[in-house]
């Protein structure tokens, strides 16, 4: 294989250690570090390949966004979007092919999708704060090379950043200028646009990684109409460590660092910044969590009542999935009268759901997502801006919307736009978080994980909230949540770590707890369990 010449040699520089298996996850690969120095190389030659087959400029993430410890690696797509899973399958037989076998696969993979060598490459690569983020990096850029390709290398980026740039570079500019300073410009103006009638105030807990840098240099742009209190900004803690949206969501407590006064509006960024989770402490000094499904409430809510003033009639849904709380999904079905559809976990799914809408609000309840809009929606909306004869409420109202697609990253979930569209959306409503916390009240939940000995014998069907196998496992689930008020559960395998999820709601907190333990213990018992029984919660 004589074209793959370079591939064999530069192969060597990046051995795979023999024997290790790794797939392609919820959001691409996660391991230790010194585990994934091949598996960089091997999607930079991935990468090259579907910027070959696609004749589209690739995106090649480093990050293991949450994860305290490990690192990761994520593709992007020609629009922004999460590589699609036909290509998820061939990165994980390429991580896994033994040294000698990789020239073969890479062979079968351009066979079966039928790429040609002639075709260009080209592919952004952009990485987080982890210190063994810039070697990675480098190990993805020489994967390129070797099959011709040129990469761009954004170094310190978040990463929707990164799906920002690939969306401007193949859109040719329509979506913005691939550039930090085109993302920052772009964001700002539509911002200022949006609060002309005053500034916002917020703290933002920066989980010490790459978003609080980001933020810092977006800061000048604003012209400081958003004032941040920037705190875990990595100069001092540790990454993800007792802070970040996952600590704040899964703990249900304010992060470690964070001064927040009474009634103050506060937010958490993730370890690469493409999810936010907000809160504040009331003036009993309770805390209180503002989550994803929150977060999708008031945008829904937000662009319903714009897309009303603005006499249009389109369509608005909210994609969610089993981990919205019972009660979010009732506001919005009942209350708010939207279509809402649940998909199984990761944004990949939620994204391409949320494309069958007018507008597509989507969000997993850990704060990850965005909004979709139809290029007919859009086209609708900035007519409107132009149109002449429009009343000055229509006028308003549409010059808002456009104002509100332009802060949005319709690439991929953002933290730092999702921040700017929230504190706009409720600067304009006159909202505080006390009255936007009030919309609905959450249904007390819980969420625990059990290690099993092969997570993969669990096996679920409707958007992941029944489980097929083991057998008796349902059955058990259903039993238990009968025992229960208001109550709701679920299993599923983690896409991202060695574990299998368990997820619990009812109407007061013991009973969550109660059941979460329960369903816990018969995961345990039905699925192959290990280690330590699970144990009832304090
Ligand atoms: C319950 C939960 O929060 N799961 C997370 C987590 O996936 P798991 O497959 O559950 O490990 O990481 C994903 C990637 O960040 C994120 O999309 C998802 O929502
Ligand atoms: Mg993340």
């Amino acid at each position: 294989m004589a074209e793959f010449g370079e591939v064999s040699q530069k192969s060597t520089q990046h051995p795979k250690p023999k024997g290790l298996t790794l797939q392609y996850g919820t959001a691409g690969f996660r391991t230790t570090a010194k585990h994934l120095d091949h598996v960089m190389f091997r999607m930079g030659l991935l990468a090259a390949l579907r910027s070959k087959k696609t004749k589209s400029t690739i995106g090649v993430m480093v990050t293991a966004s949450h994860n305290p410890e490990d690192n990761g690696v994520k593709l992007i797509d020609p629009m922004g979007e999460m590589v699609t899973p036909a290509w998820e399958g061939y990165a994980t037989q390429l991580a896994n092919a033994e040294q000698e076998a990789l020239c073969t696969v890479l062979k079968n993979i351009m066979e079966t999708d039928a790429i040609s060598m002639s075709e260009t490459a080209n592919v952004f690569v952009g990485r987080d704060t982890r210190p063994s983020s810039e070697s990675l990096t480098k190990a993805v850029i020489d994967g390129v090379s070797c099959l011709g390709g040129h990469s761009q290398d954004y170094g310190l980026v978040t990463t929707p950043q990164l799906h920002y740039m690939v969306r401007c570079r193949n859109t040719h500019d329509c979506y913005g200028t691939a550039t930090l300073q085109g993302y920052y410009e772009k964001l700002s103006k539509a911002f200022i646009e949006l609060t002309k009638n005053g500034c916002c105030m917020l703290l933002v807990d920066g989980a010490n990684g790459i978003g609080a840098l980001k933020l810092r240099e977006m800061e000048a742009f604003l012209k400081y109409e958003l004032q941040v209190a920037l705190f875990n900004d990595g100069s001092s803690g540790k990454l993800n460590h007792l802070c970040g949206a996952d600590y704040v969501k899964v703990h249900q407590r304010a992060p470690e660092g964070m001064h927040m006064g009474p009634g103050e509006r506060c937010c958490s960024f993730d370890g690469d910044a493409d999810r936010i989770i907000y809160y504040y402490n009331d003036t009993a000094g309770r805390f209180r969590l503002l989550d994803g499904d929150k977060i999708a409430t008031l945008i829904s809510m937000s662009l319903k009542e714009l897309l009303t003033q603005a006499g249009l009639n389109i369509q608005v849904a909210v994609v969610q999935t089993a981990y919205a709380n019972g009660s979010a999904t009732r506001y919005l079905k009942d209350v708010m009268k939207v279509t809402v559809c649940c998909t199984k976990t990761g944004v990949k799914h939620l994204h391409h759901a949320a494309q069958d809408f007018d507008i597509g609000v989507y969000f997993e309840a850990n704060g990850h997502g965005t909004v979709l809009f139809s290029k007919e929606a859009e086209k609708q909306i900035r007519q409107l801006v132009k149109h002449s004869n429009a009343n000055d409420e229509k006028k308003r109202a549409a010059k808002l919307l456009a104002s509100t697609i332009d802060l949005i990253n319709q690439a991929t979930g953002d933290a730092i736009s999702d921040m700017l569209v929230i504190e706009a959306l409720l600067a304009i409503r006159g909202m505080s978080i006390q009255g936007w916390d009030t919309l609905y009240t959450d249904l007390p939940n819980r969420q625990l994980r059990v290690k099993v000995a092969d997570r993969q014998v669990i096996d679920t069907t409707d958007a992941e909230r029944h489980v097929v196998m083991p057998a008796g496992l349902q059955d058990a689930i259903d039993t238990l949540v009968k025992k229960y008020k208001q109550a709701r559960a679920f299993v599923r395998p983690s896409g991202t770590e060695d574990i299998v999820r368990v997820y619990a709601e009812a109407d007061t907190q013991e009973g969550a707890d109660g059941l979460a333990y329960e369903v816990s213990l018969a995961v345990y018992h039905l699925a192959g369990g290990t280690g330590e029984e699970p144990k009832p919660l304090k």
